[in-house]
């Protein structure tokens, strides 16, 4: 079994829907077993500012998948779920990014591993954190919290727990 974290986000309405829809996807899948979870948060937009905040959160998966076949699930689902892939960075109905695949370092045409630019994403970085505060990260050689530490107040101030409209927190 392989230690994967997948970071999922969503900008256009339905946004809570369309990740949990994604979740149960990937728990459907036979090899693929759910870990851990973190709560949903609402971000800023990164790179392309002109559009609506996401919601935005990252789990833990134990998996048989080769990181091909993982990014073949998760194509599949951003499919199903219509994503279109229209502006870079832009508005998205859902969007599954693998974050790290073990320890394993990958460069090919469709699959950089660890993702090459989790580290300095407050939107990944702080739901991270979370669900697994004592990382460290190999291939920039810090710890997940010096690497928040290191992040803009700003940055870090556009990353909120998000709290249902309906009342609980998720
Ligand atoms: N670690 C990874 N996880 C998911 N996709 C990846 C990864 N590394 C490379 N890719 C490739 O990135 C391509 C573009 O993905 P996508 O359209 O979701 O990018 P984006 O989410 O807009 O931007 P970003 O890559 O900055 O998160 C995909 O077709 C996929 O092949
Ligand atoms: N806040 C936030 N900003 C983004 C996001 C995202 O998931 N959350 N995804 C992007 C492309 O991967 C670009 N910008």
């Amino acid at each position: 079994m392989k230690q994967v974290f997948i970071a999922l986000g969503s900008n256009i309405e339905p946004r809570l829907e369309y990740i949990e829809k994604a979740e149960q996807q990937l728990k459907k899948d036979n090899e693929l077993k759910m870990i851990s979870s973190s709560s949903v948060y609402e971000t800023e937009p990164v790179g392309y500012t002109d559009q609506s905040a996401f919601l935005n959160k990252v789990i833990k998966v134990e998996t048989t998948l080769e990181p091909v076949q993982l990014l073949n699930l998760c194509q599949k689902i951003e499919l199903e779920l219509g994503r279109k892939r229209e502006i870079r960075w832009g508005p998205r109905t859902i969007d599954l990014d693998i974050l790290l695949y073990n320890q394993e370092n990958i460069k090919t045409d469709r699959l950089t591993l660890p993702h090459p630019f989790m580290h300095e994403r407050a939107f990944v970085l702080i739901p991270l954190r979370e669900i697994s505060p004592d990382l460290f990260l190999p291939h920039v050689n810090k710890h997940i919290s010096n690497l928040i530490d290191e992040l803009a107040l700003k940055d870090r101030k556009g990353v909120v727990k998000w709290q249902h409209p309906g009342g609980g927190i998720e």
